[in-house]
């Protein structure tokens, strides 16, 4: 096959690897620089030189080893793969056992000859792990890996690539392994994580992760190509070797401008027309404009490689507006999950928390450590997720181009606050309440069945992925401000994020919602905490005496239970998804212990009310649940079980 680039695009020299495409020059290879073939065949210069691809005798050969292994404990995927501290991680066979266990559950026959992308947030380790992964692909048949630069893709950009990229070859990925934990600190002494996405982009469901974890009780050895020389993952290009199975390949690509260039391409061939998901131009005019002012903290996640460029370059943001917008391999100490406690610095910008500022831009939003995540900000006010779910679904189809022909249907996550339900009801919407976990969303989506979901944990996203995904987020909310300002940025008074909250509680009334999370307990209370909760459920009466002789202004508990779903899909039924109790007015109280910590026990008890008065929607929200916050604390025994007086973390 003969295919070939524009002689400009050369960038760099590499003396130990073929990489393909490249003109050969002594023992030295030039690689090229390009971003994927769509630009690639796009640009074309028709004097571009033709090459072709390297031959078999010139290419770096691998052999493959069998390391002899053994099962290590604790290594059962979480609500979002294998998280853990990276000196977990670094024991001998740690990665390798959880990487072969993977392949295993997948089956030979899908891995041989399959393309799997490699990527994640930086986070410490990152960088030894792919060249790890690399090798065991290449010893287990994988046929390409495909990287992003320096190792960086954001979680939604992986299932972007995955989904629609195509190589220079015409390949497509069959799947990804994805490094990242999150919304967790990293660092030596901090965590790292791995996890498996499917085909469709989306997380593995847990009929694989279940396998994955069987293997890695039963595992013996694991295949790898030692001798298989380091990749350089800083440069783009293509590095070609030879095994015993025939021809491996690496591309390197840019991270960021893939992501851009497929999310512009995807609704064209979605819709077969021009439009992309969002209206830049729209946007565009509200971020140059004087009136509004933007600020965006990545909280030195991966974020950061998006930012600037969509931001700034895309959408003429000014470079100030960008807070650590430089990812971080230690996420520069700090804990990069977006909420009110640990984006201090955007919080305070915003003119909230303890050192507010005294002039805040009308508009805010952080991300988590690999980007799915995102909380966004008004002048001075906080939206909850819940919230800014209904509120996207409520606007969508007028302000956003990707949805203009309708929305196919919405959902949530189980402890996620009613307010989508309320807009689904008041669209005539399909409406769908899945576990905590967003692989649930996929198959709904897969089904044709929803357009837009969220969760109570700043994720937010819609089916043109199937991951979450913080930038989208931020674009959507960006578009509803551009739309509803569409008219007054010459000089007419602006329509803030709080009056469209507002606006929103009062068409839909609100869904008073609060968070309280207690982070690192003693595993074990934890658990007994859990059980005394289900317990308490065979008994209302008892619990209602309680919550009387707390507070007698709450309600009855007029049910509980243990969430449990059947997925309308593939009929999989998921038990154990979160302690119900709910209450005759419509409120809820639910216990849920995290599945995202690496150490410990995190447990998350979700409070909501529902205020349908006009007149009653302003309130502090923690003002208006105090009682049933103080109802909570005392039925769950929170601070007999766990010895916390208070939570680490409310949002
Ligand atoms: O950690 P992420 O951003 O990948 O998010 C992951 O975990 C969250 C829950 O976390 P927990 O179990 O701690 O409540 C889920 O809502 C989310 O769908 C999942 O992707
Ligand atoms: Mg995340």
């Amino acid at each position: 096959m003969l295919w070939g680039y524009e002689p400009n695009s050369v960038s760099h020299i590499h003396p130990h690897q073929v990489r393909s495409g490249q003109e050969t020059c002594g023992s030295n290879y030039i690689c090229c620089r390009h971003s994927h073939s769509h630009t690639l065949f796009a640009n074309l210069n028709p004097s571009a030189i033709l090459f072709s691809l390297p031959k078999i005798e010139d290419m770096v050969t691998f052999k493959i080893t069998r390391v002899e292994s053994a099962p290590i404990d604790g290594q059962k995927p979480g609500t979002s793969g294998l998280r853990k501290k990276v000196k977990v991680f670094t024991q001998p066979h740690y990665l390798h056992n959880f990487v072969q266990s993977t392949f295993n559950a997948l089956s030979a026959e899908k891995v041989k000859g399959s393309t799997l992308v490699v990527s994640g947030d930086g986070r410490y380790y990152s960088k030894d792990a792919i060249q790890i992964i690399i090798k065991m692909s290449a010893a287990n048949g994988v046929r390409r890996v495909w990287v992003g630069q320096n190792g960086l893709l954001s979680t939604p950009a992986v299932s972007a690539v995955v989904r629609e990229r195509v190589g220079a070859d015409g390949s497509k990925a069959n799947g990804a392994f994805i490094l990242t934990a999150s919304h967790n600190p990293g660092g030596p002494n901090e965590d790292f994580g791995i996890k498996y996405n499917m085909e469709n982009g989306g997380p593995a469901p847990e009929g694989i992760t279940d396998k994955i974890y069987e293997n890695t009780k039963t595992i013996k050895e694991y295949l790898i190509a030692e001798d298989l020389p380091e990749v350089d993952i800083s440069a783009i290009g293509i590095s070609n070797f030879s095994g015993p199975e025939g021809q491996f390949d690496v591309e390197v690509f840019d991270a960021a401008s893939d992501y851009v260039k497929l999310m512009k391409l995807l609704i064209k061939l979605l819709c077969y027309c021009f439009r992309s998901i969002f209206d830049f131009q729209l946007i565009q005019k509200l971020l140059t404009s004087p009136q509004f002012t933007f600020c965006y903290d990545a909280l030195s996640g991966v974020a950061g490689a998006y930012a600037k460029r969509i931001f700034v370059e895309e959408l003429g943001a000014k470079e100030s507006s960008l807070l650590n917008c430089i990812p971080k391999e230690d996420f520069g100490g700090g804990h990069p999950d977006p909420n009110l406690t640990y984006a201090k610095e955007l919080v305070s910008r915003m003119g909230l928390g303890k050192n507010p500022n005294s002039d805040p831009p009308e508009f805010g939003a952080a991300a988590d450590g690999d980007a799915d995540r995102n909380m966004i900000l008004g002048k001075r006010f906080f939206v909850t997720p819940s919230d800014s779910v209904a509120i996207i679904a409520a606007n969508a189809v007028q302000a956003i181009p990707y949805f203009s022909s309708d929305l196919k249907g919405v959902a949530r996550s189980m402890p996620t606050s009613a307010a989508l339900d309320v807009v689904a009801n008041h669209l005539n919407l399909k409406f769908f309440e899945v576990p905590t976990g967003w692989k649930f969303f996929g198959n709904l989506m897969d089904a044709g069945l929803c357009s837009i979901c969220g969760e109570e944990s700043f994720g937010t996203g819609s089916d043109h992925i199937r991951e979450k995904d913080g930038i989208w987020a931020v674009l959507a909310w960006l578009s509803i401000l551009a739309y509803k300002n569409k008219d007054n940025l010459n000089g007419g008074e602006l329509v803030t994020v709080e009056d469209i909250v507002k606006q929103h509680w009062a068409t839909f009334g609100r869904h008073y919602y609060t968070r309280y999370d207690y982070e690192n307990v003693d595993a074990g209370a934890a658990k007994e905490l859990m059980a005394y909760l289900v317990k308490m459920q065979s008994s209302l009466g008892e619990v209602n005496k309680i919550i009387k002789g707390v507070r007698s202004d709450v309600s009855n508990v007029a049910n509980a239970d243990e969430f449990e779903y059947k997925d309308p899909v593939d009929g999989s039924i998921s038990k154990h998804q979160g302690i119900r109790y709910l209450f005759e007015d419509g409120s809820r109280l639910v216990f849920r212990l995290s599945g995202t910590g690496s150490e410990g026990a995190t447990i998350r008890l979700y409070i909501e009310q529902y205020e349908k008065d006009p007149s009653k929607t302003g309130r502090d929200s923690q003002e208006a649940l105090a009682p049933l916050v103080e109802v909570a604390l005392k039925l769950s025994k929170m601070q007999e079980f766990t010895g916390r007086t208070a939570p680490t973390v409310i949002t």
